[in-house]
Order: structure tokens, then sequence, then C-alpha cells
């Protein structure tokens, strides 16, 4: 998942930009960049690493301007190299930069249709880069620039591109451009400040980067809306596509996002409590008179969940583990053999708070395994009588195809194994998972009852339709091996 964000200010946005983008690097930590439009010029910087890697006072100085956009990437789609980080640019028309997070599902066809009929060249494997030239052929149709020939022109890529993408762009002579696909899959909020000169705007992946850059949050930008800033902070908007099933990523509000986010009105922060409450009462269901003497979070994204539970069950909570603050997160982490080395590295246990105890570990989610394999080995190792082992998700057995990194189903850990199975695979005395039908009423909660989730990696169902081959696609160009492959 990439972060991404979006300002017209009235004086220079390049430092609010790399602010943003430090609250969003939990979203994508492979890359960074920002592009800022000042008259004529568009200046782009990028690189791979870290917010704080990628940029330094010297390349600050260089973004000047009032209208930006800037991202923070992880990768699903192409390569993990400095030619994908984004922003894109395209010099004509106009000049456009632009940055994506989502996935597309047709990257292959408007691939081809970009060269053969648009006659416009992409350089890399990214499917970002086509979704810009997409945008870009359908922006040169147009006689004037102007708000309207944006938003035909964002209708243009909404008929054209199938998957997940919330979208910010910078063109010269126009200002800021922001869309979300047809479904709503990614998250974008938009929000407002007043300064003494005049008022601001800005989008965003999430509204942390907004509360921290002193911005109102206003509304979700709508599934399928376009929406124009102009450099002199007016704003245009207007729907881009006929209505479809509206389809948040249910997995933002399992891991992605942070906490202190609000996406479509609901706080991540309560979604997650209430998943926990909804599991606390399903191992109550199970086992009336479990054994567990403690509860203990796997750190970080499980704590809210891990809290309920403990309330739910009456039982006490624990910190048992302790992560190292200066190792990112694991599972956004391109290949396997990091990912496994650097779940020992960034948690260690707290021996007293597991010898002799039943302990229950708490996790979000078990994807591939790596996580939970490594820690229910360690709190054994420190003398647990008995490890317990709860997800606040289903489990995954589908690819994500929409912006998360997950492609290929041997990688999953519950691809083709029963539930005992994986207690097995996974070493722990028992293993319970969060119903999907209880996910779901968690997230959507007592306010938005009628919300419907993109919930394909736990269903198997994909809003958009997929191609016959795309899987197997998929996993020839992104399964582990393929990327080793490609990075040797
Ligand atoms: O089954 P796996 O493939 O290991 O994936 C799931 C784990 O990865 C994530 O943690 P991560 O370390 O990425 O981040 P966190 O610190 O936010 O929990 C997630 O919270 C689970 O702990
Ligand atoms: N996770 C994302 O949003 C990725 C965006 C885009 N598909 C890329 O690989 O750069
Ligand atoms: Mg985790």
């Amino acid at each position: 998942m990439c972060g991404i964000v979006g300002i017209v200010g009235t004086s220079e946005v390049a430092a609010a930009l790399y602010d943003g983008l430090t609250v969003l690097q939990h979203r994508g930590q492979d890359a960074a960049g920002i592009a800022v439009a000042s008259g004529t010029v568009m200046r782009v910087h990028k690189g791979n690493g870290l917010v704080r890697d990628v940029f330094d006072s010297k390349s600050m100085d260089l973004l000047q301007g009032r209208v930006g956009i800037a991202h923070c990437r992880y990768p699903t789609a192409g390569s993990e190299g400095h030619d994908e980080a984004q922003p894109f640019y395209v010099n004509s028309p106009y000049g456009i930069a632009l940055a994506h997070n989502g996935n597309l599902v047709n990257t292959e066809q408007l691939r081809q249709q970009v060269f053969e009929t648009d006659r416009r060249n992409v350089n890399t494997q990214s499917d970002s880069e086509v979704l810009l030239n997409v945008f870009a052929h359908e922006l040169d149709r147009e006689r004037a620039l102007t708000p309207e020939a944006a938003f035909r022109a964002v209708e243009g890529v909404n008929r054209r591109a199938k998957g997940g993408y919330a979208v910010v762009a910078t063109v010269l002579g126009l200002g800021l451009v922001a869309f979300r696909d047809p479904h709503g899959i990614r998250p974008l909020v938009l929000g407002r400040r007043e300064t003494a000169e005049g008022v601001e705007y800005a989008v965003a992946s999430e509204s942390v980067a907004l509360d921290i850059l002193g911005f109102e949050r206003l509304r979700d930008v709508e599934p399928g809306e376009g929406i124009v800033i102009t450099p002199r902070g007016e704003l245009h908007h207007r729907q881009c596509a006929p209505q479809q099933p509206h389809a948040p990523c249910i997995f933002e509000y399992v891991y992605f996002a942070r906490p202190d986010s609000m996406i479509e009105n609901i706080s991540v922060h309560k979604a997650r409590m209430r998943m926990g409450v909804t599991l606390g009462e399903k191992i109550l269901r199970l086992r009336p008179d479990h054994d567990i003497d403690t509860v203990i979070p796997i750190p970080d994204t499980s704590r809210d969940a891990a809290l309920e539970i403990s309330n739910t069950l009456g039982v006490k909570y624990r910190e048992g583990f302790i992560k190292n603050r200066y190792v990112g997160r694991t599972f956004i982490m391109p290949g396997q053999g990091e990912r496994a080395k650097s779940v020992k590295r960034k948690l260690n246990p707290i021996p007293l708070e597991f010898r002799n105890r039943v302990v229950l570990l708490v996790d979000d989610s078990i994807v591939r395994g790596t996580t939970s394999k490594q820690i229910v080995q360690m709190a054994r190792d420190a003398g647990a009588k008995k490890v317990y082992l709860a997800s606040a998700a289903p489990p995954v057995r589908y690819p994500n195809i929409y912006g998360i990194d997950m492609p290929s189903v041997d990688e999953l850990v519950a691809h083709n194994r029963t539930e005992k199975e994986i207690e097995e695979f996974l070493g722990c005395d028992w293993l319970i998972y969060q119903d999907l039908a209880d996910l779901e009423s968690a997230v959507s909660g007592p306010k938005f009852p009628d919300l419907r989730f993109d919930s394909s990696c736990f269903s198997g169902e994909y809003v958009t339709g997929i191609e016959p081959g795309y899987f197997e696609r998929l996993q020839q160009l992104r399964s582990d091996e393929a990327k080793k492959k490609r990075r040797a």
C-alpha cells in the first residue's frame, strides 16, 4: 500500500508534503518522492529508501512551488528499483506528475493500448506509469485546459482502467487533480485549512496526514469522483463514473492504516477495538472455561484488538514483546528472507510474562505466517506453559490484487490448509481466527451497518472481475521466487 499526499497552498508546499509523507511512512518503506509545480516548471525528486533518507536540505530547496504531490511506495507491480519510484512525470500534454496508491488489474491490456492506439511509450513495468499515460492521453484529446477537461480525462481513465486506484496529480497550468476508483477500494480524504493569505486544500491517503498539517478533514473523496483545485485555491469536483458497488478495502482497517486515521468516517482505532470484542466473544463461545492467564499483543498493529479481547475475557493484558522501534514493518518488506530475519530483530520477549503461563498471543492478521511461527516459538522458549494464538482477521486464502502485495497463494500459510493444519504448522496449542462476518460488522460498526467491503483476500470475491489467466500471470511475475530472480 502506498501513501499519497497532494497540497495546493498559498505559500511553498514542499515542507508540508514531506511532513505529510513521514506520517504515511507505514504505507510504504521502499521509495519516496515529491513533485512540485510552479509556473511552467515541474520539479521532481525521488529515490529508494525511507522519506528521511530520500530528501536532504539541498533537494528540498529545489522543490519550489505552491502545488505539489508526494508518494511513499510499497511496490505491487514492476520492480523495487529507483526507476519505478513515484511521482512519475510526462511532458505532454502540458507537463503532468502523478502518484498512485493501488494496483491495476488490466495493466497489460492498457499498456498495449497506450502503445498501439495512444502512441505513447511507457518505459517501466509500473502500472502507475501506464495509468499516468492513460490520463495524459485522455487530457490531450481535450481542446482547452479546464477543470471540466480534467474531469472528462478522469472519466476516460475510469472507463479504461480496472483495479484499485487513489491518485493525485499536478498538471502545469491547471493545478492539482485527484481521483478515486469507482469502487472506492483505496482511501483518499480531502481537507481544508484557512491561512491569512487564503484557503488551502490537501488530499491524502489517510486523515492522519491532514491532522498533523493542521488541515480540517472535510470528507472522503467519493468513489469515482474527480477533484480539481486550481493554484488560486478554487475547488471543483464532480462524479466521473457511473455508480458501482462501494467496496473500501477491509485490510486498511485490519493492518494498513494508522489507528488515528478515519477512513469512510470510521475510526480505524475503534474498528480494531470492535474486532477485539467480537473475537473475545468467539473465544468465550468456543471455550467458556478457557484457561488463559494473560493476553499478549504482537506489536504494533494488534494492540487495539488485544486490549479489547482481554477486557472481554476478563483476563490480564500484558506487553510481553518489546519492539525495536528502528526496524520497519516486516510484512511490507519485498523479500521473504528479509521479512523472516526482521521478526527476530524486531521483537524480543520479556520472559517473566511467559514463564509457567497459558498465554493468548494476538495478531491483527496471519498472512504468510512469518511473524506468528517465530513468535509462538519465542513464547515457548520464554517458558510459556501453553501458547494460544488469535487472529483479528480470518484466514487469508486468496491473493490481494488491489494494492497489497500478496500475489501468490502458495505463499499464504492458510492456502490449502485447514485451521487445524495451520495450527500445527505454526506450532501453537490453539489457533482462533475471526469470522469474516464478524470482521465486517466490527469495521462497519453501529453507524454504517450497510457498508460493504473489498474482502477479497478472505473471500476470493473480486469486485472488479478478473480476466482468465490473470492469477497465473501474476504468480509468474510477482511470486517471491520471481522477485528474487529479478533482483539477481
Ligand atoms: O503472517 P505474516 O506474513 O508475518 O504477516 C502478518 C504480520 O505482519 C504485520 O506486521 P508488521 O511487522 O508488518 O507491522 P506492525 O508492526 O504494524 O504490526 C501484521 O501486523 C502481522 O503481524
Ligand atoms: N501499494 C501501492 O499502492 C503500489 C502502487 C503501484 N502499483 C506501485 O507498485 O508502485
Ligand atoms: Mg504485526
